[in-house]
């Protein structure tokens, strides 16, 4: 997969050369390409955003520099376009399904914003050409969007075939589509089995695989109607069986 991100902070995405990304990135999984917005701005001060229409608060990024810094990395890359990827409190969620479906991706491009975002007018001329998803990484607001990338990269990043061991395969993740949707993963536990008067829950130490895969879903289920009750609501009951219901 190959990665393009323009932002004007690239030293943002240092943590991509690290553990799991960066081996993907050593092996050939993830080809990751940085571009400096500023790069595109010709003026003396490399100016990327101006006041914004109809008034209001902060600054809006300018079209002119976010246009031309899209074309160079689309004239850079494949014939077939990416997907272009715009992180915006305002977007759909980013889920896991979105997350798989991305790592299906050949190409995708980051575009994210500083100050209040990027002039609407960029979104709309791609649009026409790409998919194009406005993405929230969740209902709270950063000062940009460079770590909501960071989020979006190491959970598309992960899912890429020969990147996690079969050891930790994501088959089982928390949210991922099949047993697991809209469940939480319950408590895990390592040697030694007693730790300051906490002993391990006798189950995990039998050996019966069966009984410890029951107690493991009545934990996550557990977990789940504790901590996320509407992920609970959102199960299918087909998927519920009749163990489940006394959890
Ligand atoms: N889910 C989420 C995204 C953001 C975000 C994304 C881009 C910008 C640009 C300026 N502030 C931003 C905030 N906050 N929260």
């Amino acid at each position: 997969m190959r990665v393009d991100v323009i932002s004007i902070f690239p030293e943002y995405f240092a943590p991509l050369d690290v553990s799991l990304i960066g081996k993907a990135r050593e092996r050939g999984i993830l080809d990751v390409h940085l571009h400096q917005l500023r790069d595109h701005a010709h003026d003396v001060h490399r100016t990327v955003d101006d006041t914004p229409y109809g008034g209001g608060p902060g600054m809006v990024m300018k079209p002119g520099p976010w246009g031309e810094a899209v074309d160079a990395v689309l004239a850079s890359g494949p014939a077939d376009p990416p997907r272009m990827i715009v992180p915006t409190p305002s977007g759909v969620p980013f889920t896991q399904r979105l997350a798989m479906e991305y790592a299906a991706e050949p190409w995708l491009l980051f575009t994210p914003a500083r100050y209040e975002g990027i002039d609407s007018r960029v979104m709309a001329e791609y649009g026409a050409r790409m998919r194009v998803d406005e993405v929230s990484i969740g209902d709270y607001v950063l000062a940009g969007g460079e770590v909501a990338v960071l989020v979006m990269i190491e959970a598309v990043g992960r899912l890429l075939p020969g990147v996690l061991g079969n050891v930790n395969s994501a088959v089982d993740d928390s949210f991922a589509p099949g047993a697991m949707e809209n469940l939480l993963e319950g408590p895990v536990y390592t040697k030694p089995p007693e730790w300051r008067g906490h002993e391990v829950p006798e189950i995990l130490l039998s050996g019966h695989h069966g009984k410890i895969a029951r107690w493991r879903r009545d934990q996550a289920l557990r977990r789940t109607a504790r901590n996320r009750p509407e992920l609970l609501a959102a199960l299918d009951p087909e998927s519920l069986d009749k163990h489940d219901r006394r959890a």
